[in-house]
């Protein structure tokens, strides 16, 4: 194992560049009851810094989309606590956490999820409608123009191609300019070159637009654009990889597997 691609998460290590936009803390998730209990999260400490894209990885099960959700607020934890900026989302109650899933967060889905009767800019409008917003129309452009959308905004999405229409969901979740983007598996129904083409636009939004952005995703390529991948396995973080490449993703993604076959080689992972 390369250890200088995969090292363990020092949960209490600041991040290099600012404050974290979204923190867990001893978060945990307990599926059923009694014998047939699910641990598929297990007391997790994890930052993702503002102004970065992060992947995170691991093997199906392992608790990828349990963390998300409870990042999100879209579901609740056991115990801990899920931080989206200084707010406590575990402490919310019903309308504050529709607010705040509204105002302070947006979603990239697999399934691009757009209204299919609108246009691509009522789609991308939406979330300001919604909330009886006025929409920024410098901002509009702005994100119009960096994901390449400026000729499609009047088709509806049958119109459009999967890239496109995961454009327009992009600008749609970056719109209220949220503290942070959660992707699930963003690239997960498009072929290579569409998915390739996303991830840049992505990449654009952090870099140039100082977004910030969470993504799930099963492809090593995928998380090789991300600033650093977060693996997860069993419920736990096991490790994190900064700058990632395809190769040092699928090193880590193995030494995991290793890791699991033979758990007393397993000085870099947390047990
Ligand atoms: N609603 C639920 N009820 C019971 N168990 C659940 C529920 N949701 C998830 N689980 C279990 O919790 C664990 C973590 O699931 P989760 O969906 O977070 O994993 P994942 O890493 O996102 O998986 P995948 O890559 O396959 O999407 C799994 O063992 C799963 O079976």
């Amino acid at each position: 194992m390369d250890t200088s691609v995969y090292r363990p998460l020092d949960p209490e290590a600041g991040m290099p560049d600012g404050a974290p936009a979204v923190r867990g803390r001893a978060l945990t998730k307990l599926y059923g009851r009694g014998e047939a209990t699910v641990r598929a999260l297990d007391g997790v400490d994890v930052d993702f810094a503002a102004g970065h894209l992060t992947a995170i990885m691991g093997p199906s099960g392992s608790g990828k989309s349990t963390l998300m959700h409870l990042l999100a607020g879209l579901d609740a934890a056991t115990s801990g606590q899920a931080f989206i900026g200084a707010t406590d989302v575990t402490a919310l109650g019903d309308t504050e956490l529709t607010r705040l899933r509204r105002e302070r967060v947006g979603f990239v889905f697999q399934s691009f999820n757009l209204l299919p009767m609108f246009t691509a800019e009522q789609n991308i409008v939406l979330p300001v409608d919604l909330a009886g917003g006025t929409v920024d129309r410098e901002w509009f452009d702005t994100l119009v123009g960096t994901l390449g959308l400026a000729q499609r905004l009047t088709h509806r999405p049958s119109e459009l191609s999967g890239g496109q229409q995961q454009r327009v969901a992009i600008a749609r979740a970056l719109i209220t300019k949220p503290d942070v983007v959660f992707a699930d598996e963003p690239t997960g129904n498009l072929d290579s070159r569409s998915g390739a083409e996303v991830l840049s636009f992505l990449r654009r939004s952090v870099r140039e637009l100082g977004r910030t952005i969470v993504m799930v995703t099963h492809d090593p390529t995928a998380a090789a654009y991300a600033d650093r991948v977060v693996l997860i396995a069993d419920g736990r973080i096991a490790g994190e990889i900064q700058d990632p490449t395809p190769e040092s993703v699928l090193a880590g993604l193995d030494a995991l597997r290793t890791l699991d076959d033979e758990p007393t080689l397993a000085p870099a992972v947390q047990r």
